[in-house]
Parts: C-alpha cells; sequence; structure tokens
C-alpha cells in the first residue's frame, strides 16, 4: 500500500485465524462475532520511495510528464512494490496490491477535463507475482467506480468485518494525505458511513516541502505559525467541502499552488493555517454527517496521529474522546495507526480470492457491491527470474 502521501510503501502481513481457507468461503462472508480486531498483523515494513520514484509520482499527478515517463513509472512501482512485498510475501498465500494512486477523478468535471468518472493506480501486478512466486490481487478502485462508485474509501469494508464491534458506535478517522472516516455503528454493515472529509497532511506536506522538508516533523512549523483567518475562510468555501457523502478527494484537488493566499504569510503561518484546515473541516465533516448518528469515540490513524499540532486541534474540535489503537490494545494484535490501511488491502485480496463482495456500495454511492480487485495468478513456475 502507498498512499497519496507518496512518501513510501507500507507492507503488512495478515493472518486470518479465524477465518475460512482460502478456497473454503463458499458459505460467503460468515457473521461477525468476537472481540476486535478479528485477524492478527504478524510483520510489518515501511520502505520510503527513492527520491525520484516520489518526484515521478508527484509529477503524475501533478498532470505533468509523457506517456513514456507514466509507463516507465508503471513498472517502477511494480518492482519497487514487488520488492517491499517480497519479505513477508515468503510466508503469505497471496499478495494484494493497492499500487500508487496518481490520478483520482471520481465525477465528471469539464473544468480539469475529466469527461467521465476514471481513476489510475500504477505498480504492475505481473511484476510482484513474477518476482514473489504468489497470485496477485491489485487494482481495486475500478470496479467501484464502473459500479458508479466514488472508488473510495475501501479500506471500509476492512475496518467493518475487522474492527467492527457491538455496543459501540465508533469512528476511525484515516489522517493520510488525505482526510477520511469510517463510521461503524456496532457491527451493522448498513449503517456504515464512509468519507473523505478533505485534506489532512498533504497541504501541510506542501508548506514543510517550501520549508525543505518532506514533512512538518511533530508539527513543529506548524506550532510556530498563527492562523491566518482570511485565508483559512477562502479555503473553506472549497465547493468539495459542502458536498454530502459520498465522496471521495485526490490530493489534486488539496495541492497549496492552486489555493489562495497572500504571497506575505510565513511558511509557520501557512502551516497553522492548513492544519486549522483540516480540523475544521474534519469537525464540520462529524457535526453535520456523523454526529446526529450518535458517535461514542473516534479512533485516529495514519500518518497525521503522529503529529501533535493536528492531534491536538482536532481534539479541540470533536466532542467525543479520541483515542488510539493503543488504547484500545489493537496494537497488541499488530494493527497500529501504520499499518491498518495496508492490513485492510490485504483483507480485501482475500474477500475477492473468496469470491465474497468487498465493497459496501452505499458508502461510495455505487449500485451495488462488487468483489473488488483484479487477478494476477502466480507464476506457472515459481522464483524470481535472475
Ligand atoms: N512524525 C510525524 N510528524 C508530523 N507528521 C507526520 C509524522 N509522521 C507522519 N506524518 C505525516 O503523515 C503523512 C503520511 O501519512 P500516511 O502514511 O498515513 O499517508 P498516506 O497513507 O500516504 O495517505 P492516504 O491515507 O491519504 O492515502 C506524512 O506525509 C506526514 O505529513
Ligand atoms: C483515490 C485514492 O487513492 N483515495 C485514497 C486517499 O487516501 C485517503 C483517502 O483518499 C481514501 O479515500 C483513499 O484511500 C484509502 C486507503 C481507502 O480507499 O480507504
Amino acid at each position: 500500500m502507498s498512499g497519496t502521501s507518496a512518501d513510501g510503501i507500507d507492507a503488512a502481513l495478515l493472518e486470518l485465524p479465524d477465518w475460512p481457507a482460502l478456497g473454503e468461503g463458499g458459505g460467503g462472508l460468515p457473521d461477525l462475532t468476537g472481540a476486535a480486531p478479528r485477524g492478527r498483523v504478524l510483520a510489518h515494513t515501511f520502505t520510503p520511495y527513492t527520491p525520484d520514484l516520489r518526484a515521478a509520482v508527484l509529477r503524475a499527478g501533478q498532470n505533468e510528464g509523457t506517456p513514456a515517463e507514466l509507463t516507465q513509472l508503471h513498472w517502477a512501482l511494480g518492482e519497487a512494490f514487488a520488492q517491499a512485498a517480497a519479505p513477508l510475501a515468503e510466508d503469505a498465500d497471496l499478495v494484494a496490491s493497492h499500487g500508487q494512486t496518481v490520478q483520482h477523478h471520481p465525477r465528471p468535471e469539464a473544468a480539469r477535463g475529466w469527461t467521465r468518472p476514471a481513476t489510475l493506480q500504477l505498480g504492475e501486478a505481473a511484476v510482484i507475482a513474477a518476482r514473489t512466486g504468489k497470485p496477485v490481487v491489485a487494482d481495486f478502485r475500478p470496479a467501484d467506480l464502473a459500479a458508479g462508485g466514488v472508488g473510495a474509501p475501501l479500506v471500509p469494508f476492512a475496518d467493518w468485518a475487522l474492527l467492527a464491534e457491538a455496543g459501540i458506535n465508533r469512528a476511525l478517522h484515516n489522517l493520510g494525505g488525505v482526510s477520511n472516516l469510517t463510521f461503524l455503528p456496532g457491527t451493522d454493515p448498513a449503517g456504515v458511513l464512509a468519507f473523505d472529509t478533505g485534506p489532512a497532511n498533504c497541504l501541510l506536506d506542501d508548506v514543510a516541502a517550501l520549508a525543505g522538508q518532506t514533512q512538518d516533523e511533530g508539527g513543529a512549523l506548524a506550532g510556530a505559525g498563527t492562523v491566518h483567518e482570511a485565508t483559512l475562510s477562502a479555503w473553506l468555501a472549497h465547493p468539495e467541502l459542502a458536498t454530502p457523502p459520498p465522496k471521495a478527494t485526490g490530493r489534486e484537488v488539496w495541492t497549496l499552488s492552486q489555493l489562495p493566499r497572500p504571497a506575505s504569510l510565513s511558511l509557520p503561518d501557512l502551516a497553522a493555517t492548513a492544519v486549522a484546515l483540516t480540523a475544521r473541516t474534519v469537525g464540520d465533516a462529524y457535526r453535520r454527517w456523523v454526529l446526529p448518528r450518535g458517535l461514542d469515540e473516534v479512533v485516529v490513524a495514519g500518518g497525521g496521529a503522529r503529529n501533535p499540532a493536528l492531534v491536538a486541534a482536532l481534539r479541540a474540535e470533536l466532542p467525543v474522546p479520541l483515542r488510539t489503537f493503543a488504547d484500545l490494545g489493537w496494537t497488541d494484535h499488530g494493527f497500529t495507526d501504520a499499518t491498518r490501511e495496508a492490513a485492510a488491502f490485504a483483507f480485501l485480496g482475500y474477500a475477492r480470492a473468496q469470491g465474497w463482495p468487498n465493497t459496501l456500495p452505499h458508502t461510495t454511492g455505487a449500485a451495488q457491491a462488487v468483489s473488488a480487485g483484479k487477478w494476477t495468478p502466480a507464476p506457472l513456475t515459481p522464483g524470481a527470474p535472475s
């Protein structure tokens, strides 16, 4: 899994001891019983992208580069994902690969040249299968998009299957490049609500880049600044924010260079304003669409959970307790704010291999559930070519 921050690859080895073995899932998805998490993450690695690879991903995201460069990137990412997966895949039945989103056009938008829904996740699955010797499930978003959904977020199906618990209305909140939430009212799948609330770290990362850093480490930059209210108001007027769910946004929507700001604004003030935008838009999303359904607690995940400035701003916005994966004891099972998304895609791949639906169509706006992900069989002669 590599997310919109395009900082590198999270690989997780997910064990599902209480679920039907592969090929024995003919009875369909079992009832959810027992305490969460219903699985165990046995291993996790994070492999940062090389600067060249990250630059190429960001260029593709900004609509730059030639078809030849995009083709090269698709295969270079396949190699990078294969290398990241290989050590963990030795013990695995299959590999699931989200790929790297470089463009996501959930709905037509004439001004951007998006005449139809479309999405593109790069990282050639055949390379991963060839290098690991395992079958690969990859490219999950197109099936939902083709069924009329916005193609994201997809993690909520796994959140529900692995982490929902009876008797508690919980939201899992991801602060990645983009901010998205999964609201789990007990274990009821029909009540699950999930959508992107707007930016999490992508704008802050843009500000950090202006300061010559890859991220605002520990929220130092934002902590030293003051929110510029006029700029915050201008950013809050973005039409995407008022759109009701289902909705999904890419980092192309939240790019600093495309947003209005006074040239005189200092980098710390800009960072503080970016943090305020994330906190306000997250708070607004809960107030409008989640709190009325009854919410007991929010569990934060994603890299933003490691930014104290962001977490403090969020805490001030939300009227319910903000918890961590450690607070719930989930880290004892290997589920951490860093492993959740990779483990979720491992589960989606498993569900796809069982032939089960693995989307919640009401959360994406699709006409029906799909078994998302494209199957690439294991090589006929296992083993990596020299
Ligand atoms: N120690 C830290 N201090 C401040 N910010 C951090 C820290 N660690 C991570 N981050 C932030 O978290 C981001 C990465 O988060 P994460 O890996 O969850 O995003 P992602 O999965 O790529 O994005 P998405 O979930 O939108 O696809 C970094 O770009 C950075 O902004
Ligand atoms: C198109 C795309 O890659 N969207 C990502 C992005 O990053 C966070 C948010 O926006 C979410 O909608 C989604 O990722 C997570 C993993 C998901 O599909 O659940």
